[in-house]
């Protein structure tokens, strides 16, 4: 088997590369390129580990013919283009926590720089000026903290701002009242947070509501003398207004790691007394390079070498608990989505994927993208469970998804129904010893078959002979019979077959089967 090829595009701990190289694959670690170089060399990859320098856009998914997975070495994906990647089936992980600390500290380290001008100071004593009575602070003790974003960064921003004995308040519309008390914070809305806070620290993602959400009408609203850091996003302030803002000293103190364009070589903001500025250094700890390079890689090398998911924000995640137990369901799962695609032809409003007994217990979004693929599949080659469902919603499928705890005929169950122009059509299937997937039902025939490799189907007027004279065609054209599966609706009435075949049945041998007397259907199936 060829090893996986990984590309490392941006500084990253050694530690990435040694991991790769530990889970069987190869890596090539080349920093620095233009997009046109990348754009030169990404085909040659499964696999892309990035940090916040590498663009993965359109352009350079489009020239990705072999790209499986891209890995970013830290939160902040909006250098990915995740539509995309997720229409071409490419798997995008991060590392959610793995430099949240890191980056906490460095906001409560701009609150200090700012609170006590450290900057400005340093520069003064080092220029041998001993402007003791220029820098005068104000004391962090007692004061309020309003933070943007109450996630992972912005709750370890709360306790050690609680530590310090200030008070904080929050904004986040999805912050519950449960959680606000246990950070031990206030919620508030954005206004009230404008008004009451002396420091502002911002941890949002850059989307459409929070890109300038520090406005310069919002900049307006703010308490006079306020402390302004941002280590999340370039975006989240508008820049001019808060160059004006302290330049007419309302706003105290500004610190930005992070800016709308990067690198910022020059800014109009550079030489605004009171304005500290870092490049984009929040994640830059030796602790937090480490943790976020060996997270990526076993991530990585994980989905590319075992096919194990976690983190991906393009598809559900897998623990390494629930793999095992629903790896089999999976495969149960995409049999069924592929039988149902297969045998249905014409626009499918709705697809139901319905787990009854044990399976319920499982979670289900594997499942449905499992099904999703299966069925998809059918059409194209390149569909798998990352980009199924968004091609499901790009063709108007609706997905629906229903529980039964309740144990039928079988201790656990998958139903994949299709609403198609003729009616709801479904097929059903079981595990047998918890691990073979076999199908049980097909379009209301009970029927009991292992989907696997070549199959023909056949639909047929139950009747003496029938099973001769298909068993004599086969025969006749040298293909073997694996399995043979029969089912039927009532004794005489519309019949199922399902054939396992050592080798592809011809068109030709489909149509002498055709031919056969009281035969309505045919087809080859593949699994
Ligand atoms: N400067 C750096 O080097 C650095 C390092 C790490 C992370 N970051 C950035 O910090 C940001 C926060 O990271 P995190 O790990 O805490 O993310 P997170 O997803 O855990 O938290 C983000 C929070 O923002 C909240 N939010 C979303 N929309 C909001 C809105 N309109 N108004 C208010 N709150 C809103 C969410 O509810 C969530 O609680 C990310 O943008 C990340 O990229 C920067
Ligand atoms: O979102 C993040 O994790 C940070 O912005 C860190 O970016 P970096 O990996 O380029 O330092």
């Amino acid at each position: 088997m060829t090893k996986p090829k990984v590309l490392i595009s941006d500084k990253m701990d050694p530690n990435a590369a040694a991991i790769f190289r530990m889970r069987g694959c190869e890596v090539d670690e080349i920093t620095g390129k233009t997009p046109e170089e990348l754009k030169a060399i990404i085909g040659q990859y499964d696999g892309l580990a990035i940090r916040s320098s590498t663009k993965a856009t359109q352009e350079i998914i489009d020239a990705a013919t072999n790209l499986k997975v891209i890995g970013r070495a830290g939160i902040g994906v909006d250098n990915v283009d995740i539509p995309a990647a997720s229409a071409k089936g490419i798997v995008v992980m991060n590392t959610p926590f793995g430099n949240s600390i890191t980056t906490a500290e460095h906001a409560i380290a701009l609150m200090f720089a700012l609170a006590r001008q450290l900057p400005e100071a340093d520069l003064s004593t080092q220029a041998g000026k001993w402007e003791k009575n220029r820098f005068m602070g104000v004391e962090m003790t007692g004061k309020t903290l309003g933070l943007i974003g109450a996630g992972n960064i912005g709750s370890i921003v709360a306790d050690r701002a609680l530590g310090l004995r200030m008070k904080v308040v929050a904004f986040d519309p999805f912050l519950s009242p449960e959680r606000a008390v246990d950070m031990g914070v206030e919620k508030v809305e954005l206004d009230q947070l404008l008004d009451r806070a002396d420091f502002i620290t911002l941890h949002t993602p850059l989307t459409d509501q929070t890109r300038n959400i520090l406005s310069k009408e919002n900049l307006a609203k703010t308490k006079k003398g306020v402390r302004i850091v941002n280590c999340a996003r370039g975006g989240l302030i508008d820049e001019a207004a808060l160059k004006d803002a302290l330049d007419s000293g309302h706003v105290a103190g500004a610190a930005l790691d992070v800016f709308v364009t990067e690198p910022a070589k020059e800014h109009p903001l550079f030489g605004t007394p009171n304005f500290v500025a870092t490049p984009h250094l929040g994640a830059s700890t030796n602790e937090a390079q480490v943790n976020v390079a060996l997270q990526v890689a076993e991530q990585m090398a994980d989905y590319l070498v075992n096919g194990g998911v976690t983190n991906a924000l393009n598809m559900p995640s897998l623990s390494a608990e629930e793999a095992p137990k629903l790896k089999p369901y999976m495969a149960l799962a995409e049999k069924l989505g592929s039988l149902v695609g297969q045998l249905t032809t014409g626009s499918i409003p709705r697809i139901s994927i319905h787990t009854e007994g044990a399976a319920t217990e499982l979670n289900i979004k594997p499942i449905t993208a499992a099904v999703l693929a299966g069925f998809l599949r059918v059409q194209s080659d390149s569909v798998n469970m990352v980009n199924a469902p968004f091609l499901a919603k790009e063709r108007g499928m609706e997905v629906r998804e229903i529980k039964t705890e309740r144990e039928g005929d079988y201790h656990t169950l998958i139903r994949v129904s299709v609403k198609t122009e003729d009616g709801e059509r479904s097929v059903a299937g079981t595990l047998f010893n918890n691990s073979e997937p076999r199908l049980v039902q097909l379009f209301g025939i009970k029927v009991e078959a292992e989907l696997a490799g070549p199959m023909m189907y056949i639909v047929n007027e139950d009747a003496p002979g029938f099973i001769g004279r298909i068993g004599t065609l086969l025969g006749e054209n040298g293909i073997n019979i694996g399995t043979f599966n029969l089912g039927r609706r009532e004794a005489g009435g519309e019949a199922v077959l399902l054939t396992s075949v050592d080798s592809a049945v011809p068109a030709a041998v489909l149509d002498q089967a055709c031919k056969l007397p009281g035969v309505k259907r045919v087809m080859a199936l593949a699994f």
